[in-house]
């Protein structure tokens, strides 16, 4: 579904690449966290996805298409596959919880009767049934991620794309977001979610690609994640050293998805 082959980008007057050397694939319905630092090119290598930008070199290729290749007036077409998820919400201020989502069908040129009828399963899917009538201040944090899940989804992406998506939230509702974001990923759509939570990382125990200086340093079917600690400044104690090569703890139950049911 998503792939990418020896993918390098380098920014305009940009020292380092932002992605070195990356080769990634990602299959049709898979659930992938990206995690990394600061600056690590999680979201780089999410805006290669959705072509936002280009890479400098190597191929990437979505749902088939090969971007390196394709026309600027496909690229909306393409849009149109993925949705997209981000840690500050962007909903539109001034609209209700439906205008907000039907928007993104009205856009599209769909028809007034479509849209009468996804917008409120999309709102029901999302666990927001009885708010559409509200304005996004009248809903928390965790409410308007909700209403953002339920935009990116109206129109049937093939792949979910989420940068940051509990940034701005606690941890019972970042867990509960993710937890949604799985649900939608068990009903077929690709997920791909950047973060640095450790603890969500941990609680889903998903696929987990991570990123270090833009290479891929890690991809696990199952991992784990713990922020790295800069120990080129901190020399670590022995007994810390040795910790850290204990094997990793069982595997937990997924606190995550049981919130959502
Ligand atoms: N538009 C840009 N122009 C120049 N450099 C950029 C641009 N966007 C990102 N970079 C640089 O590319 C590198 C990767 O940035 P990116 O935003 O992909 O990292 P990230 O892992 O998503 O970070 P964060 O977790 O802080 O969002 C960084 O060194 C950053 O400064």
């Amino acid at each position: 579904m998503i792939r990418f082959e020896h993918v390098s980008k380098v920014y305009p007057r940009s020292a380092r690449p932002a992605l070195d050397d990356v080769d990634l694939d990602i299959a049709r319905g898979e659930f992938v966290f990206v995690v990394g630092a600061s600056g690590s090119g999680k979201s780089t290598l999410l805006r290669l996805v959705i072509k936002e930008e280009d890479a400098t070199s190597g191929t990437v290729l979505v749902a088939g298409r090969d971007f390196g290749r394709l026309p600027n007036r496909r690229v909306p077409t393409v849009r149109r596959e993925i949705g997209t998820v981000f840690q500050d919400f962007r909903l539109l201020p001034g609209k209700t919880v439906t205008a907000n989502v039907a928007f993104a069908m009205q856009v599209l040129g769909r028809s007034r009767g479509q849209i009468n009828k996804v917008v409120p399963e999309m709102l029901e899917l999302v666990g927001l049934e009885g708010m559409g009538k509200r304005l996004p201040h009248q809903l928390s944090g965790g409410e308007q991620q909700r209403v953002a899940i339920a935009r990116a989804l109206v129109n049937g992406p093939a792949i979910l794309l989420a940068d940051e998506p509990t940034g701005n939230l606690d941890p019972a509702t970042s867990l509960e977001i993710t937890a949604l974001l799985a649900q939608i990923n068990r009903r077929g759509t690709t997920v791909v979610m950047a973060t640095h939570d450790d603890e969500i990382v941990n609680a889903m125990q998903r696929r987990v690609v991570e990123l270090r200086e833009g290479r891929v340093v890690r991809d696990q079917a199952h991992g784990r994640y713990q922020v790295a600690l800069d120990l080129a400044e901190v020399a670590p104690e022995p007994e810390h050293a040795d910790q850290r090569q204990q094997p990793q703890q069982p595997q937990q139950p997924r606190p995550g998805e049981e919130v959502a049911g």
